[in-house]
């Protein structure tokens, strides 16, 4: 998760870098989920905020009872990054206050009709015009065959390897991260990953 994580800040900061941001402070909203995902967005949250620069907020209204994902919200309260207590209902208040949301709602485990708060927060979300970066899915995509009614974000970060939905992905940005798969691995469920450049954690497919 926190290989994971610091990926999806990697490739974040190489698509929308500070610099790129014109009105006012970096600002990011992140919105995390009840499960690994929402891991990975308390993870990239907090690499966020030690790039120097960024303005991380985080909204995080299912928390799990469990000690990983507690430690994980400690450091990022510790690091003064803002845990929002309620969500923004109308999507121009999330446009004027934020450059970017990242989606950490859902990831490969999401399925079924999506459940209250997140049905009205993605509702929100497919309104908001500040570019969205989803992690591993589109939350709410079924893995496999996408959602055409559902958000589609200008980035998307594929951990470990790209979903079968990501081919109906049609932002700008799609980057690989998550290099931590074992050659054995790769060759027992014949994955063909790109290979990483250098030490970067990340890959560049779009
Ligand atoms: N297992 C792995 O190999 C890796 C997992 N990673 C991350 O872990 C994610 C998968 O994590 P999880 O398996 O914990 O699952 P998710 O984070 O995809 O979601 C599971 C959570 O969502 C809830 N949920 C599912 N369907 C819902 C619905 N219709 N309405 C409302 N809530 C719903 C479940 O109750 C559960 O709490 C990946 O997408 C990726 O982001 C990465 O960190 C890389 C490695
Ligand atoms: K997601």
């Amino acid at each position: 998760m926190e290989l994971a994580g610091l990926s999806c800040a990697t490739a974040i900061a190489k698509a929308y870098p500070v610099s790129s941001f014109t009105s006012g402070l970096p600002t990011v909203l992140v919105i995390c989920g009840p499960g690994n995902n929402g891991g990975d967005g308390l993870v990239c949250a907090r690499h966020l905020k030690l790039f120097q620069g960024y303005e991380p907020a985080i909204f995080y209204p299912k928390r799990p009872n469990k000690t990983l994902f507690e430690n994980l919200t400690t450091q990022c309260q510790k690091m003064d990054i803002p845990f929002l207590s309620e969500f923004p209902q109308e999507a121009e208040v999330i446009d004027g206050a934020y450059n970017l949301a990242i989606d950490a709602i859902f990831g490969f485990s999401f399925k079924g009709a999506v459940r209250e708060p997140f049905g009205s927060i993605l509702n929100t979300l497919k309104r908001i015009t500040i570019p969205i970066a989803s992690v591993d899915i589109p939350s709410g995509w079924d893995v496999e065959k996408g959602n055409p009614e559902g958000l589609q974000p200008d980035m998307l970060i594929s951990l470990t390897a790209p979903k079968q939905s990501a081919v109906h992905f049609s932002g700008r940005y799609h980057y690989l991260g998550g290099r931590f798969v074992p050659l054995a691995l790769q060759k027992k469920y014949n994955l063909s990953l790109p290979d990483y450049p250098g030490t970067e954690c990340v890959h560049r497919l779009l």
